[in-house]
């Protein structure tokens, strides 16, 4: 038998301190002893439990839902090897480690392994729920209760998970989780292999060698760095990477493989028996460990707001609570407790039981999550059927489509099998993941006297479905941006338009004059032009009067021409289903729950929709959004805006339908602001923050302040290639797949080229034959990736030489005769900046043209 080394990180002075795993595996040797016990640990259970357990867990699930459920490991002194995750604040130290010290057929107890506070109201049946509520196969808790001194909470990172996916042979897979087991049951090895190497003396490594486990390999080594030798020297090798404790490897780790980035999970019997059972090596998307910050959004059970900027963890935030909701409902089903209490815990609208297409009687819990763009929907929805196959132990299957391939270019496809209604929606498409695109035909068609059916060319014949028909109609006569900008611009009055610009009269038009917070929804769907006007008075006007005046004569006559052209605009669909929403009565299917993700990009008037849909308005909605991106063009979006909106038009006029209003108005939502970054280190950080800077400075009004961001990561400053004579950069990067001067090794599938638009996209991708992913900006939002290259997207810039008025701002002894900054000339800045902004997620700028290097 052969052995080989592994070693964990404890803490003497607690004996309940986490195994902090962070290794690879490749090879395992092939015998292994445990083969038979494992197999025993891992039989299926189920465990009957007392009416009086059930009492106990039926009142006191409220509370635990509440309840600031933390688990506090003694890793706080070695703060620069863990997350966040490890810090913890004074007062959550009472939250202590809960194991389940006895398991019987009859009984089970639950044990704190530091004094519970029960003061703090807390009862240790509540805890008790917790554990059923991770771990549903209770045996293993069992296993862990073998031995009674010290046991670990284990936790195991990515690259774990990921080497784990590689391993063929399931024997070995069991063992190695039995190994795991045994060592957070309290299991040491025998004291012959136990080497102690002493660096403090409050702290104390141990390295054991042990019988059958792995052969260790370094991850592979990549771009960004780590430069902060604080963390490097006192961080031990094997947690950076290297068993060799090379002090140059650790300078070269890749920051993907950083344990302050990595995702780490706790293992349970249901996460054990779920990689056991991924026999296919499917995707292993588990629930991994929220920080503080982002476990008391998911906790918080009432309507909120969610702010941070990009890869702060909105959307994760957002699908947790999507599936603690979902976890609930399971376990009020599972008849935990009364099933009566259960259901209006759960089903805030008391929703009914329905029946299955199998004829079984079912709950279902209604949520709908709608984000703008198809491919973060997409994303999203994989995501959350990962883990709930997870949580049901591979048991969830017959969701409504199949998404496993998806045409992007044909973004609506993945909706196919979800009705263009609310009224007869399937059980098992919920929860329902949609784009606001998808929301608004769903609504269209719930309605009666489809606002398509004006547009429809009667003398041609009829697509048979009405979805092809629809999409052709807004394919011929939906006027964006981009149409707004070429067909008609050029034909409006060129003393009003020379003046302005096309983004920043369309936004107005959209979101302000035809879709903003002062177009009521019983008035005619626009403001007048004196209330637009007037405007320019308040403290959030950066527009004069004059301008409002020639951008209200603008919009008029877009309003004739649009008419002419029968045509129209998303205002005046989403104004048609306001309009049509007064008449008759909303009928479909009414949600528990709703989540909106990237709300910067909807207007006031787009989200004053979602009050029909859902009733539940102290609890159901969660907004979470970030004014520095923005998908859709043309949107001029305030949080504060959005938040005052849903508390006059939600909160109060739902509590005046209940006639509750006069004794309590009702509390306007909290906003959570999200600041730790997950997907930047601090190089590309600094850079985003100097953009962020650039828009505080020149557009105050179109991003909200916050924070800057923290990132634990240092990392370089993203590289600028620069042009060399003669060369195609590109094509040389690319002409072999492999290899460019030995830097670029693999562009692959976690790489990206990042373009401005689908023309430079489809000249690129000419370019670089299928060696790499090529996207524009737009189609990349939401998505991830270790590398970006942003090829030219200065040079291509419409603003040419106008970007230079920034140079004033960054050199005050520039000679004069660069342009000084004028709001409305240069508002196409704004949207560059936020463009540029978006790309900054691991960038390498590529760039063209020597006006470039001045930047
Ligand atoms: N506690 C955590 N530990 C490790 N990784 C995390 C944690 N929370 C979130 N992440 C990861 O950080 C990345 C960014 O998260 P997420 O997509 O939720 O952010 P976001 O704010 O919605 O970003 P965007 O606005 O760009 O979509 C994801 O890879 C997510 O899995």
């Amino acid at each position: 038998m052969q052995c080989e080394e592994y070693m964990m990180e404890s803490s003497e002075s607690d004996s309940f301190s986490d195994i902090l795993l962070s290794w690879s595996l490749e090879d395992i040797v092939d015998d292994n002893l445990y083969k038979h016990k494992v197999q025993n640990y891992f039989g299926s259970f189920s465990y009957p439990l007392l009416d009086e357990t059930r009492a106990q867990l039926h009142s006191s699930m409220e509370t635990l839902d509440r309840a600031p459920f933390r688990e506090v490991t003694a890793i706080e002194e070695s703060k620069p090897y863990g997350k966040k995750l490890y810090d913890v604040e004074e007062s959550k130290k009472s939250w202590a480690f809960l194991i389940v010290t006895e398991v019987s057929n009859r009984s089970f107890k639950v044990k704190a392994s530091k004094e519970l506070q029960v003061s703090n109201g807390i009862q240790p049946s509540l805890l008790m729920v917790f554990l059923i509520n991770i771990t549903p196969n209770i045996k293993i808790w069992k296993a862990i209760d073998n031995n009674k001194s010290a046991r670990w909470k284990v936790l195991f990172s990515d690259n774990f998970l990921k080497s784990f996916k590689k391993l063929k042979s399931f024997r070995v897979k069991m063992s190695l989780l039995f190994l795991l087991l045994k060592l957070s049951s309290g299991w040491r090895p025998n004291k012959r292999n136990v080497e102690k190497n002493c660096k403090s003396s409050s702290m104390i490594w141990k390295k054991f060698k042990v019988e059958v486990i792995w052969k260790f390999r370094p991850p592979a080594l990549d771009v960004a760095r780590f430069e902060d030798l604080s963390i490097t020297e006192k961080t031990p090798s094997y947690l950076l990477g290297d068993s060799s404790a090379d002090r140059s490897y650790v300078e070269k780790s890749n920051v993907s493989e950083s344990l302050l980035l990595m995702k780490f999970y706790s293992l349970s019997s249901g996460v054990a028996n779920f990689l056991l059972s991924d026999s296919e090596g499917r995707e292993l998307d588990l629930p991994f460990q929220l920080t503080d910050q982002e476990m008391e959004i998911v906790r918080y059970n009432r309507s909120t707001f969610i702010l941070g900027r990009s890869g702060t963890g909105k959307t994760t935030v957002l699908t947790m609570k999507l599936c603690q909701k979902e976890q609930q409902q399971r376990i009020a089903e599972e008849g935990f407790y009364g099933v009566e209490n259960a259901l209006s815990h759960v089903f805030p609208n008391n929703n009914k039981v329905e029946q299955s297409p199998t004829g079984a009687n079912m709950c279902v819990l209604r949520q709908l999550l709608v984000t703008v763009s198809a491919k973060l929907c997409f994303a999203v929805k994989q995501h959350v059927l990962h883990l709930k196959s997870f949580s049901s132990e591979g048991n969830h299957s017959g969701e409504c489509s199949s998404t496993d391939s998806i045409d992007f270019e044909d973004e609506e496809a993945q909706f196919n099998n979800i009705p263009d209604s609310f009224l007869d929606i399937p059980p098992n498409c919920y929860p329902l993941f949609i784009t606001f695109h998808k929301f608004l035909m769903m609504l269209d068609g719930t309605l009666g006297n489809s606002f398509f059916e004006r547009f429809l060319d009667t003398s041609e014949p009829r697509p048979s479905s009405r979805s092809v028909a629809l999409q052709t109609v807004l394919r011929q006569k939906e006027v964006n941006l981009a149409r707004f900008s070429t067909s008609y611009w050029p034909h409006f009055n060129i003393q009003l338009t020379k003046k302005l610009d096309p983004s920043k009269v369309f936004t107005e038009i959209i979101s302000h004059i035809k879709g903003g917070l002062g177009v009521t929804e019983a008035g005619d769907g626009k403001l007048s032009r004196g209330d637009f006007v007037q405007r320019s008075e308040g403290r959030a006007s950066n527009l004069s009067k004059e301008k409002r005046e020639m951008i209200y004569d603008i919009f008029l006559v877009y309003e004739k021409k649009k008419k002419k052209n029968v045509e129209f605009d998303v205002t005046d669909f989403v104004n048609d289903i306001h309009r049509r929403l007064r008449c008759e009565k909303y009928k479909g299917h009414e949600m528990d729950f709703v989540y909106i993700d990237e709300v910067q990009d909807l207007t006031v008037n787009q989200i004053r929709l979602f009050k029909h849909v859902c009733s539940n308005v102290e609890e159901g909605f969660v907004f979470s959004g970030d004014t520095a991106q923005a998908i859709a063009r043309g949107i001029d979006f305030r949080f504060q805006d959005i938040r005052h909106m849903f508390y006059k038009e939600f909160v109060l006029e739902s509590k005046r339908d209940k006639h509750e209003e006069r004794e309590d108005k009702g509390q306007i939502s909290k906003i959570f602001h999200l600041s730790q970054n997950f997907r930047m280190h601090d190089g590309i950080l600094k850079l985003s923050q100097s953009i962020i800077d650039l828009l505080y400075h020149f557009f105050p009004q179109s991003i909200d302040k916050l924070k800057p961001e923290t990132s634990p990561i240092c990392g370089e400053a993203p590289v600028l290639l620069e042009p060399i004579k003669n060369l195609n950069l590109i094509m040389k990067m690319f002409e072999s797949s492999d290899t460019f001067h030995g830097n670029i090794v693999g562009f692959g599938a976690e790489q990206v080229i990042l373009v401005r638009d689908k023309r430079a996209r489809n000249e690129i991708s000419n370019q670089v034959a299928k060696r790499a992913l090529v996207l524009t900006i737009l189609e990349s939002k939401g998505l991830e990736f270790q590398d970006v290259l942003l090829y030219n997207f200065l040079g291509s810039s419409p603003l040419q030489n106008q970007w230079r008025v920034i140079f004033d701002l960054l050199d005050s002894t520039l000679p004069e005769h660069f342009p000084s900054f004028d709001e409305d000339k240069h508002n196409i800045l704004c949207s560059e900046q936020h463009d540029l902004l978006d790309s900054t997620s691991s960038i390498i700028l590529f760039c063209s043209g020597k006006r470039i290097r001045h930047m």
